[in-house]
C-alpha cells in the first residue's frame, strides 16, 4: 500500500512520544502473530489500530497493556502510569457474578491491591467514572445481564477508574447503536483533551477517522502509519 510516512518511529528522541516499540514480535503458544512492528504512539493523542480480522490488533493491545509478553523487540512506555486496558466486551464472561459497581471498583485494584478496602478517594473516583459513563443507575445490576452497550460503558468506567494517562481499548464501539457510538467517541475526545493518550483497536470507520494517527496492520505486520486520510483512503478501506 502507498504510504506517505515511513512505517517506524517518527524520530529518535522521546519528545511527544508515549509508547515506542521497535522490532516487536509476539504470538500464542509458539505461533507468531506480530512480526517486526516498529512505531511510536504519540502522547496526548488518539491512535486507531485498524486492519482486517485476525491482523493482530488485539494482540498488539495486549502487548502494550503488558498482558501478552513480546517474544522479541523492545517496548518502552515513556513516562506516565501503568496503562489501563479495556478488553473487548465479548471476551468478558457472561457468568461473572459481578455487579457494575464491583466491576468499576476493580479499576482501583492496581493502586490499592485486590481485596483491600477502598479509600474514600477510591470511592470518589469510582463514583465519578460511573457518572461519566452514565452507569450509576446500573450500579447493582449483574454485568452478565446488561446489554452490549451498557456492558461496554461499565468496562470503560473501570478503565477510567484506573486513572491512567494511557487508555487501551479493544473495539469500544463495535456493535453499538449510533447514539452509543457517538457518546463513546465524544468521551474519548474529552479524555484526550484532559491529558489521556488513547489507543483503540477498531473496525468503526468513524472512530478511525476521528483519530490523529492510524496504524494499519495486515497479517501481523504494520503496513501503513499516518493520518486517517492517508491510511484509510490510500488504498480503500482496509477491512
Ligand atoms: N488466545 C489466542 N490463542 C491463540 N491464537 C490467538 C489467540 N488470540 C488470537 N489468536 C490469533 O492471533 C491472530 C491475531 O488475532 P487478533 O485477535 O490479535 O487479531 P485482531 O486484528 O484483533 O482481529 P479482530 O479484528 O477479529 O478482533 C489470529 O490469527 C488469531 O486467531
Amino acid at each position: 500500500m502507498f504510504n506517505k510516512h515511513p512505517v517506524g518511529p517518527s524520530d529518535g528522541d522521546d519528545d511527544g512520544v508515549r509508547v515506542r516499540f521497535t522490532g516487536l514480535e509476539a504470538g500464542y503458544s509458539g505461533t507468531p502473530v506480530l512480526r517486526q512492528l516498529t512505531a511510536d504512539i504519540p502522547a496526548l493523542t488518539m491512535t486507531a489500530l485498524v486492519g482486517p480480522n485476525g491482523s493482530g490488533k488485539s494482540t498488539l493491545l495486549g502487548v502494550l497493556a503488558g498482558v501478552i509478553t513480546a517474544t522479541a523487540g523492545q517496548l518502552r512506555h515513556i513516562g506516565g502510569r501503568p496503562p489501563a486496558f479495556v478488553p473487548q466486551r465479548t471476551t468478558v464472561g457472561d457468568e461473572l457474578p459481578l455487579t457494575v459497581r464491583q466491576t468499576v471498583e476493580m479499576g482501583r485494584w492496581q493502586e490499592r491491591g485486590p481485596w483491600r478496602r477502598l479509600t474514600r478517594h477510591d470511592r470518589n473516583v469510582v463514583d465519578a467514572a460511573m457518572e461519566r459513563l452514565a452507569v450509576s443507575d446500573l450500579a447493582g445490576r449483574q454485568l452478565g445481564e446488561l446489554s452490549g452497550g451498557q456492558r461496554q460503558r461499565a468496562l470503560m468506567a473501570q478503565g477510567i477508574a484506573q486513572g491512567s494517562d494511557l487508555l487501551l481499548l479493544d473495539e469500544p464501539t463495535t456493535g453499538l447503536d449510533p447514539e452509543a457510538r457517538a457518546g463513546i467517541a465524544a468521551l474519548l475526545t474529552e479524555l484526550v483533551a484532559d491529558g489521556t493518550t488513547v489507543v483503540q483497536a477498531t473496525h468503526d470507520l468513524e472512530a478511525a477517522r476521528a483519530a490523529h494517527t492510524c496504524l494499519l496492520l495486515r497479517e501481523g505486520r504494520l503496513t501503513a502509519r499516518g493520518t486517517p486520510d492517508e491510511v484509510l483512503d490510500a488504498g480503500g478501506v482496509p477491512w
